[in-house]
């Protein structure tokens, strides 16, 4: 129990918003995919995973690795078999819809949308009878309907009242979502307060409405006006919205019925979001919090935003031993590049400066933490650029042919100018050659030497040449047993 709280009281904001996610994300699958075969496999494929997770806890090693291998390739399967059945639920008709819509919204819209037609065809002056018949049965008032097969859509509806369809004449009768008859004739009402202009098909929608506890929608080819006829009043709508409002209310025993079906599915989608809470709760605690790992690791150290006025001397330690630890599956997926240590220079100043390696200069991936990094602090030591003018000398090594003496060197340039760190320059006070033989030399002459630079922090300034010229002078020496005029610098070789 105790363990439990202290659980709970590592959980930070971004966990929760991490399983929520997920957990939103599962319950969307679920509502694009549930009424496809591809659901059903999938969650097939799930109750495999599950079975071979226990195989495996279980030590039967042939049976986990059999289902491991067909999941992989069910997964696989699923996605080639079932890519149009997954196309055409990912295909919702705007952003909104896809991550928000529910069938329910799907169904309310179904009444709308044959409110619409009806105003669609008003639009277009295409003259629409329609009965919605009641609980009585009318086949007693109407006559000489052609039976028809046909599920509602604004396509179906428009074709059949389409002026040059055979069928167009007369009405139609919807039942549910069919279109079950065409062509009805419907009793015409005798009634002498309707107005003039109404002709035969206003008169044949009130005359059954009257006679019946059917609603009749009249969408008139003259004005386009959509009208409504039930009982004994007939009246023309100006929003399809009422219209779908009365087709509601007309459709009580349908009404009743969308009622329960519409409780029965919220409590489908209330408990299907349950449960995607619940396992993603399940799957996240498993994930991070599943089997504590130590693992220990060497990391480079990155110095970020050096003042540009300073170089960077010398560090003390260029990576650091982190030791980590996390849930196995966490650590287990960690790559190289999530884990750094960092230590910021904005502040730093010239000479040494000791930074302490903290919880804030080192970054992890999620769910990962540290326990210990070695060494806990690192020095850095920056220093100003600067600018030293640092005369050159020829590196002589071996010695003269026996006869000769060098009677004279001049170097060219004899001084160079050398940019670097103002403490190392500080200590440099002369720069030598690459190592001239004094073995290979028979006479006086010239040679262009490169010069060496070093430390190698230093460099030459840009305007000066790499290389130096030397101008020698030999003499012939006057006894051979003379010692040589020049003094050449002690080098090894
Ligand atoms: N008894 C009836 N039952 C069903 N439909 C009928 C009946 N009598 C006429 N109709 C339909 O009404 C059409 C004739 O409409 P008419 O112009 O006479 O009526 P209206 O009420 O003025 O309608 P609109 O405003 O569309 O012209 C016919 O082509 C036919 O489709």
């Amino acid at each position: 129990m105790k363990n439990f709280l202290n659980i709970l009281l590592t959980i930070r904001w971004q966990d929760l918003v991490d399983i929520l996610v997920n957990s939103y994300i599962l319950f969307r699958l679920y509502v694009l995919f549930r009424h496809t075969n591809a659901f059903r496999i999938l969650v097939g494929i799930a109750s495999l995973w599950v079975i071979q997770e226990v195989a495996a806890s279980l030590g039967l090693i042939l049976t986990s690795w059999a289902l491991q291998a067909i999941t992989a390739a069910a997964a696989i399967i699923i996605i080639v078999v079932f890519r149009n059945e997954i196309r055409t639920a990912l295909q919702a008709r705007n952003l909104k819809n896809f991550l928000w819509g529910s069938p329910l919204m799907e169904k309310t819209s179904a009444v709308q949308l044959l409110a619409d037609t009806f105003f669609q065809m008003g639009k277009k002056r295409m003259g629409a009878l329609a009965v919605f018949p009641g609980k009585e049965d009318l086949s007693e008032l109407v006559h000489g309907g052609i039976p028809w097969d046909g599920r509602v859509s604004q396509e179906m509806l428009m074709s059949i009242f389409w002026p040059r369809n055979p069928v167009h004449d007369g009405a139609a009768v919807i039942e549910g979502d069919k279109i079950t008859q065409v062509g009805v004739l419907l009793p015409l009402s005798q009634r002498t307060d309707l107005p003039t202009f109404y002709g035969t098909r206003h008169r044949a929608a009130a005359g059954l409405a009257e006679r019946s506890d059917a609603l009749v929608v009249v969408v008139s080819e003259e004005r386009g006006r959509v009208s409504v006829a039930k009982q004994q009043w007939i009246r023309p709508i100006s929003k399809p919205e009422e219209v779908a409002h009365l087709l509601e209310d007309h459709l009580g025993t349908d009404h009743e019925k969308d009622v329960n079906y519409r409780r029965r599915e919220m409590g489908k989608l209330t408990l299907a979001a349950l449960l995607s809470l619940v396992i993603m709760t399940a799957v996240w605690f498993g994930f991070t919090r599943g089997g504590d790992t130590l693992i220990a690791v060497d990391v480079p150290i990155e110095l970020v935003n050096r003042p540009p006025q300073y170089q960077i001397l010398e560090t003390s330690a260029n990576k650091v031993h982190l030791q980590l630890h996390g849930s196995s599956a966490l650590v287990k997926s960690m790559r190289p590049e999530q884990i750094n240590v960092r230590i910021d220079l904005s502040k730093a100043e010239e000479g040494r400066n000791v930074f302490a390696l903290t919880q804030e200069s080192i970054q992890l991936p999620p769910g990962v933490f540290f326990n210990a990094v070695s060494p806990t602090t690192v020095e850095v030591v920056l220093d100003v650029p600067a600018t030293k003018s640092v005369p050159v000398q020829v590196d002589w090594t071996g010695r003269l042919p026996d006869d000769l003496i060098l009677t004279e060197v001049q170097v060219i340039p004899s001084e160079v100018q050398v940019v670097g760190g103002k403490t190392i320059l500080k200590d440099v006070h002369t720069l030598y050659t690459t190592p001239v033989r004094l073995g290979t030399i028979t006479q006086s002459g010239e040679l262009s030497v490169p010069i060496i630079v070093s430390p190698s922090s230093l460099k030459l300034a840009s305007s000066e040449n790499e290389r130096v010229r030397i101008l020698f002078t030999v003499a012939k020496r006057a006894a051979p047993t003379a010692p040589p005029a020049g003094k050449p610098r002690e080098t090894a070789g």
